[in-house]
């Protein structure tokens, strides 16, 4: 670009930001300067232009690089969104309103072992998992505890299950039914994301197929009756978490993604109304540039294809809104205070790299679920970011740097070429056209074929070894081992939550309409046979409180269960 169509795009942008709302809040430095909302190359007749500064371009135009909004967090800042969840609902209930209460703006659910794979607290494979690693939820009963007191309205909600999501997501529309919302108005984040089960965390019910016609009931559901509701979260976390690299987490992450947008558009679903139901959710890594690259490049990347090869015509179609949380393979058990100073510089990362919302993860996860203090340290820490630090007064304060713009353009080329590498993988194995789209099949080839896995694996193994060998340093493990600091005080969930929660769920199933139950789930499978959209049928088996776990078995009756080919 000349300087005259850079000073035509500061134009335009400064237009757009004078027109927007902007928060009432002090846009100065601690010194009392005044900052601008955002800063470009210089556009002054003498200046050399920028080539190529149309893949940077100004925050909340096309590509996006810089950010969706002209304001950057001066129109809004991003939702400090912590996962939270233990024990039973009412325990659940507690800890989400000590959330809102010190500040927290949006809600996540994280459920146990049981409801993650669609089984009863009741049932012998949950035995000492309840109420463990989330909150148990055996039926809509469950859920409406876990939201009492909480305007489901007016708070935004995020889910984090993937296999059993249809259900779970039934739950949480009788929840709101019960409490007198009109679930039209319910806006929130529903994981869904089932690729990356196969691809990195293990957590399916059922093969890919029957699974994606379940995504695509649920995304023509939302599309045609909760216009704000976000019904997939398409994942990177897990698959970095597993070890990938940051370009593997991007690459695969933002195909899975493709994948779905091939998925609505096969169901006949319009590009513009159903995009924007699609978020995503990343890790944020200890690199920092990199990470900061990552999250910039993800939003070039998606809203070119979705504009270029998906048809997406309208902004908001066209935006990668996400997620992030900070890296929990990062945490070390070895002086887990240090574990504060890490997710500190994660969670910056994520800010300048324009997350929307954030979780930042608290000192003591990798040896348990969080303590309230140390919960309410991880909150204050996304706090002391947003309200000290004067990163949410300048839209992507990097854009620009020789070093952040390399490293976003180096990994964009690197995802480029794994989607290719995807999409030929696709077309070898079927030599014709897939229903659903040539993204598709690749995935589905290479999660039949353990590519992902092995990809991964080979990524951690490497990264393994470089830390063995020293090359790659951490603080209390591989090196500065010596330490004054005492053991923590961990939570632990008592075995009593689950012989109370069985107890809960016999007298709800004693005192609940069994012809009702049994209707509901009779016509949710009439539905799966027939084709029709199975979201009406599964409310109904919902409504009259028929449970995960029977919802799920029904399913897996129908269709069998999937078992991961071997790999070695
Ligand atoms: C590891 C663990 C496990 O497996 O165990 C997990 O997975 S934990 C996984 C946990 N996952 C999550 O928590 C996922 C969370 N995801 C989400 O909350 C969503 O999908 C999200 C990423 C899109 C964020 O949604 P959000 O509601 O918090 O924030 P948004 O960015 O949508 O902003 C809210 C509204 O404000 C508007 N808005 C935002 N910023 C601006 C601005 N500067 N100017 C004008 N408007 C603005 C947005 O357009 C939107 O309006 P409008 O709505 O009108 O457009």
């Amino acid at each position: 670009m000349d300087a005259e169509q850079i000073a035509a795009a500061r134009e335009r942008w400064q237009q757009r930001y004078d027109r927007a709302q902007k928060r009432d809040a002090d846009f100065t430095t601690l010194s009392g300067d005044v900052v601008a909302p955002a800063y470009g190359p210089p556009d002054d007749a003498g200046s050399p232009g920028y080539p190529g500064f149309e893949r940077i371009g100004w925050p909340g135009e096309f590509p996006f690089t810089r950010g969706l909004y002209p304001t950057g967090y001066r129109g809004r800042t991003w939702t400090i969104r912590q996962f939270a969840g233990f024990g039973n609902a009412e325990q659940t209930n507690e800890r989400y309103r000590m959330i809102l209460d010190a500040g927290g703006g949006g809600l996540s659910v994280a459920f146990d072992m049981p409801t993650l794979m669609g089984r009863d607290s009741d049932d012998p494979r949950s035995l000492g998992e309840v109420g463990h690693c989330g909150v148990a939820i055996d039926s809509a009963a469950d859920m409406e505890v876990l939201f009492r007191g909480l305007p489901l309205a007016d708070v935004t909600t995020s889910m984090t299950i993937s296999g059993p999501a249809v259900p779970v997501f039934c739950m949480y529309l009788v929840a709101a039914e019960r409490q007198g919302v009109d679930p039209a108005v319910l806006n929130g984040t529903l994981q869904t994301d089932i690729f990356k089960e196969y691809i990195a965390q293990k957590e399916w019910l059922f093969a890919p197929e029957p699974h994606l016609r379940l995504i695509g009931d649920l995304m023509a559901y939302c599309a045609a009756n909760i216009p704000a509701y976000k019904p997939l979260s398409v994942s990177g976390y897990h698959i970095r978490e597993a070890g990938s690299t940051a370009a593997q987490e991007l690459a695969f992450t933002l195909a899975d993604g493709f994948a779905y947008v091939e998925l609505g558009l096969s169901r006949g679903l319009d590009v513009d109304v159903f995009a924007p139901g699609l978020s995503f959710f990343f890790d944020a890594h200890l690199d920092f540039f990199e990470e900061i690259a990552k999250f910039r490049a993800a939003r070039r990347i998606w809203a070119r294809r979705l504009r270029d090869v998906y048809g997406a015509t309208t902004e908001k179609a066209q935006w990668l809104r996400f997620h992030t949380q900070t890296a929990g393979v990062s945490l070390t058990a070895q002086q887990p205070y240090n574990n504060v100073v890490r997710t500190a510089v994660e969670a910056l990362s994520a800010v300048l790299g324009g997350t929307n919302s954030l979780h930042t993860n608290a000192l003591d996860e990798t040896l348990a679920l969080p303590s309230e203090q140390a919960a309410e340290i991880a909150l204050r820490t996304q706090q002391v970011l947003m309200e000290e630090t004067g990163v949410a007064n300048v839209a992507d304060p990097l854009g620009g740097s020789w070093y952040v713009e390399a490293l976003t353009d180096r990994i964009e080329a690197q995802a480029e070429a794994i989607f290719e590498k995807i999409i030929e993988m696709g077309a070898a194995a079927s030599g014709q056209e897939h229903p659903i789209g040539p993204m598709t099949a690749g995935i589905l080839r290479g999660i039949e074929n353990g590519w992902f896995t092995g990809e991964i694996a080979e990524a951690a193994f490497q990264y393994q070894v470089a830390l063995e060998k020293g090359d790659k340093r951490v603080v209390g493990v591989n090196c500065h081992t010596g330490s004054v600091t005492p053991p923590l005080t961990i939570l632990r969930v008592s075995h009593e939550v689950e012989r109370e929660q069985v107890r809960a769920l016999a007298d709800r199933k004693a005192s609940r309409n069994g012809a009702a139950v049994t209707a509901g789930l009779a016509a949710m499978i009439a539905a799966a046979r027939s084709g029709e959209n199975m979201v009406p049928p599964m409310l109904q088996a919902v409504r009259a409180e028929a449970t995960l776990g029977e919802i799920c078995d029904a399913l897996r009756d129908e269709w069998g269960v999937y078992v991961e080919p071997a790999g070695f």
